[in-house]
């Protein structure tokens, strides 16, 4: 393992917010899309990261970032930033610049994996314990429905952190979301190398990271999305898939030694199993990584046997499993896995 290298698990922060419903009438259900790009850029500076691409369609906008990605909904924001960028610092211009729209903050759920690096994660992000403080000091008074829990695996490394706050109303998931958050490390090699670009390519990020989408099969995991997609300088690649009102959104760190990989989708739990089955195994395979941890969020406590059924059959074993309610977000399920060749 490196001594030092780039941080590739995330940072996810996903904010609710609600507003008079004349008011959002008036602005024609755009809510938060109606921030200005002033504004977004004054948040990312906080967070110390850019916009390098964006799409949007009838339902939500995508952002690739030049730390992974950002997905912003009428009343929902989702930011998932890797590196040493600093995430939680959005909480406070995001609700400003919402509040100016007549947006109240009304939950707000944050996740991250175990840091490869721990040690070269600036504040608030030092520690898990920090950041929750940080965070608690910067919600509204509203949200009274907090929980904290760091939720163990087998391998020390691999532990799931949630924090989840909502107020009276948010207080109980009551729709049918499912969330699922996918890391996985030590790539297989060869395919990790695909996330480079060739020596002397003289393409865009844009058309260099098109390629990469091709040539990974990473265009094949959902054929309906639109795919908005960036390779970076000399390797790594962040990609957002657009299909209707769902996002899905991959990140890419492919150096020796730190490699990392991330998956992230939504769901409903009306789903076709088969199809979600199919779409984790789809993602997963595009990696071939020793090891995998699922992190599901929804109002279900047996999402978990979907995740098993995608993942057993490619030869990944469960090593852990646990599950915690929370009061704001539901039932979170983290189950980790390892190739069955490797303990
Ligand atoms: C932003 S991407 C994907 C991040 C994602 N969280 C992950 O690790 O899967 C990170 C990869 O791009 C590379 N990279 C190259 N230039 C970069 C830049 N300007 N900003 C961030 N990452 C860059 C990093 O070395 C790393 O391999």
């Amino acid at each position: 393992m490196a001594v030092s290298g780039f941080e590739g698990f995330e940072k996810r922060l996903e904010l609710h917010f609600f507003g008079d419903d004349s008011l959002s009438n008036i602005n024609n259900n755009m809510g938060l899309r109606l921030l200005d790009f002033e504004s977004i850029e004054q948040v990312l500076r906080a967070v110390q990261c850019i916009v390098v691409s964006a799409v949007g369609n009838h339902f939500f906008d995508a952002y690739v970032l030049s730390e992974s990605s950002m997905f912003v909904y009428p009343t929902k924001i989702i930011i998932k930033t890797c590196g040493t960028t600093q995430l939680l610092k959005s909480v406070r211009p995001l609700t400003h610049f919402a509040n100016k729209l007549n947006l109240k903050l009304c939950g707000c759920r944050y996740t991250r994996g175990s840091f490869i690096f721990p040690k070269s994660q600036p504040f608030p992000h030092t520690n898990f314990k920090e950041e929750v403080i940080y965070i608690e000091e910067n919600l509204p008074k509203n949200l009274v429905y907090r929980k904290a829990s760091v939720m163990p695996s087998k391998n020390p490394c691999y532990s799931w952190h949630v924090f989840a706050a909502g107020d009276q109303n948010h207080r109980k998931k009551s729709n049918s979301d499912v969330t699922f958050e996918i890391c996985m490390t030590e790539l297989d090699r060869h395919l990790a190398r695909k996330f480079y670009k060739k020596a002397g390519d003289c393409k865009t990020g844009d058309s260099a990271g098109k390629e990469m989408t091709v040539l990974t099969g990473i265009d094949d995991i959902n054929p309906r999305a639109f795919i908005c997609d960036f390779a970076f300088d000399p390797c790594g690649y962040s990609t957002n898939g657009i299909d209707g009102d769902r996002y899905s959104t991959i990140h890419v760190t492919p150096e020796d030694g730190y490699s990392y990989a991330s998956f992230e989708c939504v769901g409903s739990v009306y789903d076709d199993d088969v199809d979600i089955v199919e779409t984790l195994k789809k993602a997963v395979q595009v990696f071939k990584p020793a090891t995998v941890s699922v992190s599901t969020t929804s109002n279900s406590r047996e999402v978990w046997t979907t995740v098993a059924r995608a993942m057993e059959p490619l030869g990944l074993k469960c090593r852990t499993f646990a599950m915690d309610e929370f009061p704001a977000a539901g039932t979170v399920v983290f189950q980790t896995f390892t190739a069955a060749r490797r303990k």
